[in-house]
């Protein structure tokens, strides 16, 4: 192996694909938000809200990460939450970050969408400057909420199309098939913007199936589960859906028993373009770079392969064609 490989974890020029804002929340900025907002959070302290990261499941995790963004009320909440993302992974090597965030789980607790993107914007606005990333956003619908709420939300975005390149979908997956969400999609393509869903992360094949056939996604977040079917994995091997893998948010959440037994060196032999993300870096154990760098340790991943997974997600992202060539030549070049 590589001696620099480790290095190569973090220096290599790489995009991020899969990241929710919300999961960037660390503890301590958690209780920041809850002082200045009169908030009672209920947990002791830092460390006591930190001991509880120990999840049996996505729905274990997603009752924590719904009680921790509570605190998130101004838009300088939001602006702090996205300064503190982008200043940690400046340091991994990232030039560009596709950032999820949940309208829904902010307007239903009356927090106004303007009041969210407002926030995120005059973060994301000066990243490039501040940080040397650039960065879109990516508005995800709930889809334990269900189609008709998802529609709602897209009408509340449509005003603002302009602010955000796509849409996706996420949250509790098992028992919420994305087939229910055909008609919100088609509106977001017929709108110009990309589209994205998380499938295959717990849920079955079938789910992944219909991301690619029923919703027409760009990108398959997670995927993992499409390794269980053959037909799925050659079919997106041979289009080159890109899936954006979240290596220790799989083991967090117990879809995979440990990370020797994760999918990635089968998805990267069938000729998949595998992208590496950090799904929640806060609860997860890792930004993007520590993602990189626990594969590369479990699997013995070289210099080359590292270098693989950061073009990867440059090719994937929905960088124009310029921007591309000039971070993959940057990639070339490191
Ligand atoms: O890993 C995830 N899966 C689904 N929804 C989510 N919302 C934040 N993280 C996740
Ligand atoms: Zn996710």
């Amino acid at each position: 192996m590589n001696p620099d490989a480790s290095g190569t974890a973090l220096s290599v020029p790489k995009a991020e694909l899969h990241m929710h804002i919300e999961g960037a929340l660390e503890p301590e900025l958690a209780f920041e938000c809850a002082r200045r907002n009169g908030i009672t959070l209920p947990y002791a302290d830092v460390d006591d809200l930190r001991r509880r990261y120990d999840f049996s499941n996505l729905q274990s995790f997603l009752d924590l990460y719904y009680t921790g963004m509570n605190v998130l009320c101004t838009a300088q909440d939001f602006t702090d939450l996205a300064d503190s993302y982008l200043a940690r992974v400046r340091q991994q090597g990232v030039r560009h970050a596709e950032i999820f965030f949940d309208p829904q789980a902010h307007t239903s607790r009356g927090v106004a969408l303007e009041t969210v993107l407002d926030g995120l914007e005059a973060s994301l606005a000066t990243s490039q400057e501040r940080f040397g990333i650039s960065t879109r956003l990516i508005a995800c619908f709930l889809r334990d909420r269900g189609p008709d709420e998802a529609m709602a939300t897209f009408e509340a975005l449509l005003p603002h199309t302009g602010r955000i390149t796509g849409v996706g979908l996420d949250s509790a997956e098992d028992g919420y098939p994305p087939e229910g969400f055909a008609p919100v999609f088609a509106r977001a393509r017929q709108a110009g913007l990309h589209l994205v869903a998380h499938a295959g992360e717990e849920g079955p094949p079938e789910y992944v199936w219909q991301a690619l056939d029923v919703l027409g996604v760009d990108r398959i977040d997670h995927g993992i589960r499409a390794a269980e079917d053959p037909t799925l994995l050659r079919r997106i091997a041979r289009d080159q859906v890109p899936l954006t893998v979240c290596p220790l948010s799989n083991v967090r959440l117990r879809c995979v028993d440990t990370l020797g037994r994760h999918c990635l060196p089968q998805l990267v032999d069938t000729g998949v373009l595998t992208t590496i993300n950090s799904d929640d870096p806060a609860y997860f154990g890792g930004y993007v770079g520590e993602n990189y760098r626990a594969v590369q340790r479990e699997f013995g991943f070289d210099d080359t392969a590292l270098r693989e997974f950061a073009s990867n997600s440059i090719r994937a992202s929905f960088l124009g064609r310029d921007e591309r060539e000039r971070l993959l030549a940057e990639i070339s070049a490191e």
